[in-house]
């Protein structure tokens, strides 16, 4: 069974998308693209200035434009921003030749995992738990829907979550095969 072109990880802030989306890129040998940060580079400033001065839609606009670029890319593993999901217009761009993975978080491990970064704006507030409950009533639906693999990250080390995702996508093969073929690619 063939590795699909590329993988596409979707899911809430804290569910590890940019954690897991790096290790899982090394893994399978692929090149590791984080929506987000090259968003950040293209512009030279960070997410919160981009809805300070632009407003939530122009970073949505950015993200659109650089989901598009992305989808370009075969033998990537991209981690998308948690409100990627959000624009119609993005579903075709993130499914586009992807294994569309969903990590699927409990409202706990993202208040828990986002409560010490301050570059979420939708965070900055007094009660990020309940904006965390009330994006997840919208988007779980979007998420699921998307998604070819729903993976459960609570109470999993990231490293348990890259293994269990190295099994679902790529099934049959044992890892020191998939180290040979790694090789493979980096010598061709
Ligand atoms: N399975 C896990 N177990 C414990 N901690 C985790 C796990 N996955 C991620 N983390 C931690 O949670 C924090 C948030 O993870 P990360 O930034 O990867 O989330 P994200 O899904 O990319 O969020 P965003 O949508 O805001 O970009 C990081 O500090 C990371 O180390
Ligand atoms: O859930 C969201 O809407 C966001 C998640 C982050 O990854 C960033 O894309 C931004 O902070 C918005
Ligand atoms: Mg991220």
């Amino acid at each position: 069974m063939s590795l699909p072109k590329r993988i596409v990880l979707v899911g809430p802030m804290g569910a590890g998308k940019s954690t897991i989306g790096r290790m899982l890129a090394r893994e399978l040998g692929y090149r590791f693209l984080d929506s987000d940060r090259i968003i950040e580079e293209r512009c030279g400033a960070n997410i919160p200035w981009i809805f300070d001065v632009e407003g939530e839609d122009g970073f949505r606009q950015r993200e659109t434009a650089m989901l598009a670029e992305l989808s370009e890319h075969p033998q990537t593993v991209l981690a998308t921003g948690g409100g990627a999901v959000m624009r119609e217009e993005n579903h075709p761009l993130l499914k586009r030749d992807a294994t569309v993975v969903y990590l699927k978080t409990s409202i706990e491990q993202q208040v828990e995992r986002t409560r010490r970064d301050r570059n979420r704006p939708l965070l900055q507030n007094d009660d990020p738990e309940t904006v965390l409950r009330n994006l997840f009533a919208v988007r779980d639906p979007i998420y699921t829907e998307l998604a070819d693999i729903v993976m459960f990250t609570d109470r999993k080390s990231p490293r348990l979550v890259v293994r269990q995702l190295v099994n679902r996508i790529h099934p049959r093969t044992p890892r020191h095969k998939r180290q040979v073929r790694k090789e493979g690619r980096n010598h061709a």
